[in-house]
């Protein structure tokens, strides 16, 4: 329920029609001295606060949800912490998304074959709208596959898990879920698994081959978790030549061009797309926007349900198991359709760790934006750049913003909250266009993150993470199982669980 605020304003989020404020004179906030200013707020952002405390304590200083900084690797722009301000991100008649897929950060288009590719493009742009069709075209006839890809990338992965936890290794799904979702994108969609013997196979080096082409990419906003002092003189100072990972590259794409016909075939047909700026596009669509995306979110998924276990696990798996029962027990996607639950869960877990964190635009003209409390006057060029992870956090939409509740997207009261979920580039209640920016795989996303929990909740009756050791504050969390509880008995089906696995491991014994 998202609550009044008491402000005189125009609020999208509360719809009173009050009067807009006078502009105030300018924005607060600064870029500090050249050079100096936008190292100093790297430094802060990196190393002495961290990301959040770094927006925070801005918030704080100058009292306003919008504010001018640097962002990193060093660009000055106009910061948007709150959801009535975010919203220009999604105008196209106010903003321009040219070349803004990462700030004012333009990787030299070496790193995809001289092109510039989709994300990079404003909707005007005249490739735009061919090459967002080319890639939502795609997935729509790639749509058969989805369900049963993912159920084998899924049983693959959590049968190395079970074999791990029963010889006492580690189970960690956080570097798993990379060859999980690698093997999932290129069989639904290349129609090709990675590791089938060809002379272009990728075999087991997909995932190692993606990272360091997109951790040479985009090195100037990367965390590499190396000491302090290397990763800014070597990553965060100077863009990183194409060379370095060249010959990985070119693995990844001899892999798509030798494979992936059917796609490259609809690119020159339907789309009439010349060959390899089909394939370059193609690689950036699954290698970046997907790949990254979902290795990052599918690790947040389990830990987030992880961390709030035994009631919520109950709450899931009772709602998994009665739709496939009603769904002739198979999980299908009118059953995947009957879990209100865990669509929330997949939802909330969207609003508090949304992978893609900030969201880029140059304004297209001199611009009024505003807050909930203020108003402000937008040069035309300058950068505005959302920070996610606060609008999600609004406390003028959502109750207890910090909070994880899995139910709080359920029912009337959840559907109001979808036009303040964010994380697609665009409101959740609306649709991705080839004339729109938001993301190509909105739906698809949350398909697969609903698979994940149905999948887990079918195969185990309730799991436990390791807790995460705190020193690792800077690297990117490690998402470990320390035990997977298999489903012990089942009424509804016709073998019981336990007396199968007992049987497997007396004929061990024979
Ligand atoms: C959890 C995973 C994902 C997240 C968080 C995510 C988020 C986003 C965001 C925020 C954007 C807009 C970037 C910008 O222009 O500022 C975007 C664009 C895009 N996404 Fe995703 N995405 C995810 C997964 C996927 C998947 C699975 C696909 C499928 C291929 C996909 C395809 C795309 C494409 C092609 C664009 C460019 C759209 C355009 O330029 O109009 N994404 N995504
Ligand atoms: C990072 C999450 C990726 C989500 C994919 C999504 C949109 C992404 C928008 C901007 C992120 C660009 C890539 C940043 C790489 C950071 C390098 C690292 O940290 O290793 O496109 O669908």
């Amino acid at each position: 329920m998202s609550r009044r605020c008491n402000k005189a304003h125009v609020c999208a989020a509360c719809n009173s029609s009050a009067q807009h404020p006078k502009p105030q004179e300018s924005i607060p906030g600064s870029y500090g001295a050249p050079f100096i200013g936008a190292l100093r707020d790297r430094l802060d952002f990196f190393w002495f606060q961290g990301e959040d405390e770094f927006f925070r304590k801005r918030k704080e200083r100058y009292g306003s949800t919008i504010f001018r900084v640097n962002f990193v690797p060093g660009m000055p722009g106009i910061a948007l912490l709150d959801q009535k301000s975010y919203l220009v991100l999604y105008d196209p008649t106010k903003v321009d998304k040219h070349d803004t897929f990462v700030g004012a950060l333009l990787p030299k288009t070496d790193f995809t074959g001289g092109y510039r590719v989709l994300a990079y493009l404003d909707p005007l742009h005249p490739k735009h709208a061919i090459l967002k069709s080319f890639i939502m075209e795609l997935i729509k006839s790639n749509s058969s596959r989805i369900l049963p890809e993912f159920a084998t990338a899924f049983s693959e992965t959590f049968n190395q898990m079970e074999t791990a936890l029963s010889e006492g290794r580690e189970a960690n799904f956080s570097s798993s879920v990379k060859m999980l979702v690698l093997d999932f994108l290129l069989r639904a969609i290349v129609h090709r698994d990675p590791r089938a013997v060809g002379a272009a196979a990728l075999g087991d080096d997909g995932p190692s081959l993606l990272e360091s082409w997109i951790a040479v990419q985009f090195a100037a906003i990367a965390q590499a978790g190396l000491p302090p002092i290397l990763e800014e003189i070597f990553l965060h100072s100077f863009p990183l030549p194409f060379s370095l990972i060249r010959a990985n590259y070119q693995r990844i794409y001899s892999f798509f061009d030798t494979y992936a016909i059917e796609a490259l075939d609809v690119a020159k047909e339907r789309f009439d797309l010349e060959r390899d700026e089909a394939t370059h596009n193609l690689i950036f669509a699954i290698g970046v926007n997907a790949w990254l995306g979902l290795i990052k979110l599918l690790p947040s998924i389990i830990f987030y349900v992880g961390k709030n276990n035994s009631h919520l696990h109950d709450k899931l798996r009772g709602e998994i198991r009665a739709a496939v029962a009603s769904n002739g027990g198979r999980l299908s996607p009118k059953a995947i359709e009957s879990m209100p639950l865990v669509r929330s869960t997949v939802l909330e877990v969207l609003r508090l760790a949304s992978p893609a964190k900030y969201q880029y635009a140059r304004a297209r003209k001199d611009l009024i934006i505003e807050s909930h409390d203020a108003s402000f006057v937008v040069k035309k060029g300058e950068l505005l750049c959302g920070c996610l992870s606060m609008a999600s956090r609004d406390p003028v939409i959502f109750e207890n913003p910090d909070s994880f509740i899995p139910e709080r997207f359920e029912g009337g009261d959840g559907e109001k909250l979808l036009p303040h979920l964010l994380w697609s580039n665009g409101p959740e209640h609306l649709h991705t266009t080839s004339q729109n920016k938001q993301c190509a795989g909105k739906d698809l996303v949350i398909l697969i993150a609903s698979l994940l929990l149905a999948h887990i909740f079918i195969r185990y009756d309730t799991f436990e993470l390791v807790d995460q050791p705190s020193s690792a504050a800077r690297k990117p969390p490690q998402i470990c199982f320390k035990t997977l509880q298999i489903r012990a008995t089942d009424p509804t089906s016709d073998l019981n669980w336990a007396q199968r696995i007992s049987s497997i491991s007396s004929s061990d014994q024979t």
